[in-house]
């Protein structure tokens, strides 16, 4: 397969790089100079492309490779690949699915804890000698609250399943009630953030769920409310976030991700009912490494005319 072209768009992964490169023509779309000239030199042999989160293939990118067959994403989230004209064009995509979903769903956990306990804010209390001076504030229950989910898919129903293990009553939002889950279903998002302590995002990013936090929604959460967000940035509306956050409409957030990564608004920084991560939902070695065996299985796969791993499209 050496002689089989994989255009990689971004760093994500050493060790993905090693394995691509020993198995494929690898092109490192990052370190190229003048991006256009070199896709229209290597078209004709770029038949593969690895993205991730942050860089999918786009209806541009897929026109510039006419002979690409199979995009492989190094992420769950594919909103940054034009799927309708892969399918269009019959290019497969696969994703990694599964591997990472005990992480993203720890991690949201972990969000919540962080924010109702203020660990990040315990923590720099304890650095800055501040301790000296007198206790801690005291801070949130976990235990007990409702949690509302936005999406009961894979990493939706982890969460809800660590949220039972703290006793929290558990309640969601999805297109539609899900048949044989005693959770109890909201047909709104707004209904379902009126009924809840903390509301955590755990849906895929599409049209419909584009700003599904929004105003009303946050005003529903209310003074109170926590929102976490381990899907996607424009899963919020941030101007709106940020606004209720510093004027005290909202009780707190856990953002795992933003509208513009790695951009983040500035006046986050200065508030102690916040806690703020940089994507890393999946960032462990173990999954990593689990979800670059992945992308190259669905590769070589393809390439030996087996049936893909994790196929999407
Ligand atoms: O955001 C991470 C992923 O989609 O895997």
């Amino acid at each position: 397969m050496e002689s089989i072209g994989v255009l990689m768009l971004c760093p994500m992964s050493a060790y993905l790089e090693q394995e691509l490169q020993s198995r494929f023509n690898l092109f490192k779309l990052w370190t190229v100079p003048q991006k256009p000239q070199f896709l229209k030199e290597h078209a004709s042999s770029i038949r593969a492309v690895v993205g991730n989160a942050a860089a999918g293939a786009d209806a541009e990118l897929i026109s510039a490779l006419p002979k690409l067959e199979i995009v492989s994403s190094y992420s769950v989230g594919v909103d940054k690949i034009d799927l309708d004209k892969c399918r269009e064009k019959g290019i497969r995509v696969t994703y990694t699915p599964d591997v990472l979903t005990e992480d993203v769903a720890d991690l949201a956990i972990g969000l919540i804890l962080a924010v109702l306990r203020r660990l990040c804010a315990s923590d720099r209390y304890v650095r800055s000698g501040a301790w000296k001076k007198g206790d801690f504030r005291l801070t949130t229950k976990f235990t007990g609250k409702t949690v509302g989910i936005i999406g009961l898919g894979r990493i939706g129903m982890a969460v809800a399943k660590r949220a039972e293990a703290f006793n929290c009553p558990i309640s969601y939002y999805s297109r539609r009630a899900k048949p044989d889950i005693q959770y109890t279903y909201y047909p709104s998002v707004v209904e379902l953030a009126s009924n809840c302590d903390i509301l955590v995002v755990a849906c895929p990013l599409n049209e419909e769920t584009w700003h599904i936090i929004n105003r009303g929604v946050i005003d529903a959460l209310g003074p109170k409310g926590v929102l976490i967000n381990i899907g996607r940035g424009p899963h919020v509306d941030e101007p709106e976030l940020v606004s209720a956050l510093v004027e005290g409409r909202l009780g707190g957030a856990g953002l795992d991700v933003y509208e513009k990564e790695p951009e983040i608004p500035e006046e986050l920084f200065g508030l102690e009912n916040v806690v703020l991560l940089p994507h890393v939902g999946s960032g462990t070695v173990e999954t990593r490494t689990a979800m670059a065996d992945l992308v190259i299985g669905n590769l070589e796969a393809h390439f030996l005319n087996k049936p893909l791993l994790t196929p999407l499209v």
